[in-house]
């Protein structure tokens, strides 16, 4: 099966959050099935080029339809650790993907509006014909849209899309003219069957147009497929999601063995795996000593996180303090866009400055993130909602113990130590329900008084975990069942 992943991001080349590892890791799975896979990307000028080899182009003047007048843009190629990778770099004044960061600017919505114009263009005009392209998030809404409008009539009639929701939170709504600039009509695409979005009919709505446009939509676990179809957090799409729910589905994200895999991981100081775990152990002293922590015989709870009200902040900074009281240690890496957020954050770490317990690291910083999963005893992950969720799979493949709120992706991989319904070799952390400081601290606590007075069943906890399998090899065959269910009405 030819599959064509088009994306904002993909790890390790262009990477802000859970996005960019989904992609990497679904596509090298389907990549080492056999599949053909090619994974189409914006050449951001921020691209870290070094994990790209055979860089090449392969198609130089691809003048990409923009208004009345046509962008001139270039294709590469390259290689991404296995992966077959293209890089579409549009040439005009506005710079589009030359602003040093991958999100955030007044016209994303025009430069990623232009990028699935481009894709398509790219494979109208190179003759090729995927099976499936397999879109993510509101970035990519309009390219199944445009598909469908523009490009089935020029011969593009062999492809399906299958559409995945990766947060509703950003639903990418905007001016009209975002339609305009791609020559598809306003009155027909801007109503409330279409594209108009759900609270402000004057706006499009990107991801709305992802949904009623594409063959299959799905979500990245079977709770928050439930929770976007029946409570608020559908944020407005709910009664979109239940009237295309016979081709809806949560299918649960898994994590790239390769990339994430302690007995390998060339970004840690000692690899281990559940067989001698006590080579853990130093993975702590070096993180320690990096950050300047004290030693002695105390946990350390980590958060590596985007820091966005998503993922519970308020809890997050209320937790700082709790754990310096229950004499752990904390450790937190994370990078807010927000600037109100970020703001909040700074002046968090100038009043732990100096603490020999506490170390708060602002920004985005992939290598220590790989060396806090291996040294820290906790995370914590009090999300206000999560979609799926991929530092708790992370953590726990590292015999780190997840602490997490009972929300979407998290509700159907932590199992509660104490709680859980589940047989005791199944149960791998905390879990609470509350979006309330007494809720995180009722979690906290427990995992807190069992590291100190209980250590082998700590123990026992981080060895469930490392042993549970989230790999990509179930869930990528769902996502095949998926590609073959929209296609089967094609030739062979
Ligand atoms: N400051 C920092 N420095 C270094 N690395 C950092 C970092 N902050 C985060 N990361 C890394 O980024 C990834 C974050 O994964 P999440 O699942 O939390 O993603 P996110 O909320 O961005 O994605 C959305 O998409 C994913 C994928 O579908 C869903 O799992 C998720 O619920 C949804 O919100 C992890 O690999 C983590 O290690």
């Amino acid at each position: 099966m030819y599959i064509v992943m088009v994306s904002a991001e993909c790890a390790p080349v262009a990477k802000a959050g859970g996005l960019g590892d989904f992609i990497q890791g679904l596509g090298r799975e389907l990549t080492i099935q056999g599949h053909e896979v090619t994974i189409v990307l914006p050449k951001y000028d921020v691209l870290r080029t070094s994990f790209i080899q055979n860089l090449q182009p392969v198609y130089r003047d691809l003048w990409v339809p923009f208004y009345d007048r046509r962008i001139p843009c270039t294709v590469e190629s390259g290689d991404v650790d296995g992966l077959r990778c293209l890089f579409i770099e549009p040439h005009s004044p506005q710079g589009f993907f030359r602003r040093g960061r991958i999100y955030g600017e007044p016209d994303d919505m025009d430069r990623f509006a232009l990028f699935c114009r481009a894709v398509l263009e790219y494979f109208l005009m190179t003759g090729q014909h995927p099976n499936v392209i397999h879109c993510n998030d509101w970035q990519t809404g309009l390219l199944p849209v445009l598909l469908y409008e523009i490009y089935e009539r020029l011969g593009m009639n062999r492809t399906r899309v299958c559409y995945s929701l990766h947060n509703v939170g950003y639903q990418g709504q905007t001016d009209p003219h975002v339609l305009q600039m791609n020559g598809l009509e306003v009155t027909r695409l801007l109503t409330a069957d279409r594209l108009q979005d759900p609270s402000n009919p004057q706006l499009l709505n990107l991801m709305k147009g992802g949904i009623v446009f594409s063959n299959f939509v799905t979500t990245v676990s079977p709770q928050y497929a439930w929770e976007i179809q029946h409570t608020q957090q559908g944020m407005g799409l709910q009664p979109l999601l239940r009237q295309y729910d016979q081709k809806f589905g949560g299918v649960l994200n898994g994590i790239d063995d390769a990339t994430w895999n302690p007995a390998t991981d060339p970004l840690i100081t000692s690899r281990y795996t559940a067989d001698d775990l006590r080579r853990k152990a130093a993975n702590k002293t070096a993180l320690r000593r990096r950050l300047n922590l004290a030693s002695g015989l105390k946990p350390i709870v980590a958060v590596v996180s985007r820091l966005d009200r998503q993922k519970g902040v308020e809890l997050i900074r209320h937790a700082i303090d709790y754990v310096l009281a229950e004499n752990c240690q904390f450790v937190l890496l994370g990078s807010a866009l927000d600037p109100a957020i970020d703001a909040e954050f700074q002046q968090a770490k100038c009043d732990k400055l100096g603490n020999p317990n506490c170390h708060l690291e602002l920004g985005y910083d992939e290598e220590l993130a790989h060396l806090i999963y291996a040294s820290a005893d906790m995370i914590l992950i009090p999300s206000v909602y999560e979609p799926c969720g991929l530092t708790q799979m992370i953590a726990m493949k590292y015999g780190c113990v997840p602490i997490v709120r009972r929300v979407g992706g998290l509700a159907d991989t932590v199992f509660d130590a104490n709680y859980s319904d589940k047989p005791f070799e199944e149960r791998n952390g905390y879990v609470f329900d509350e979006l309330t400081p007494a809720g995180l601290e009722s979690a906290l606590k427990r995992a807190i008084g069992l590291w100190f007075h209980h250590p082998d069943h700590f123990r026992q906890l981080r060895l469930n975990g490392m042993r549970t399998d989230n790999s990509w090899r179930r869930p990528s065959q769902h996502y095949l069942d998926i590609y073959h269910h929209i296609c089967r009405d094609l030739p062979a």
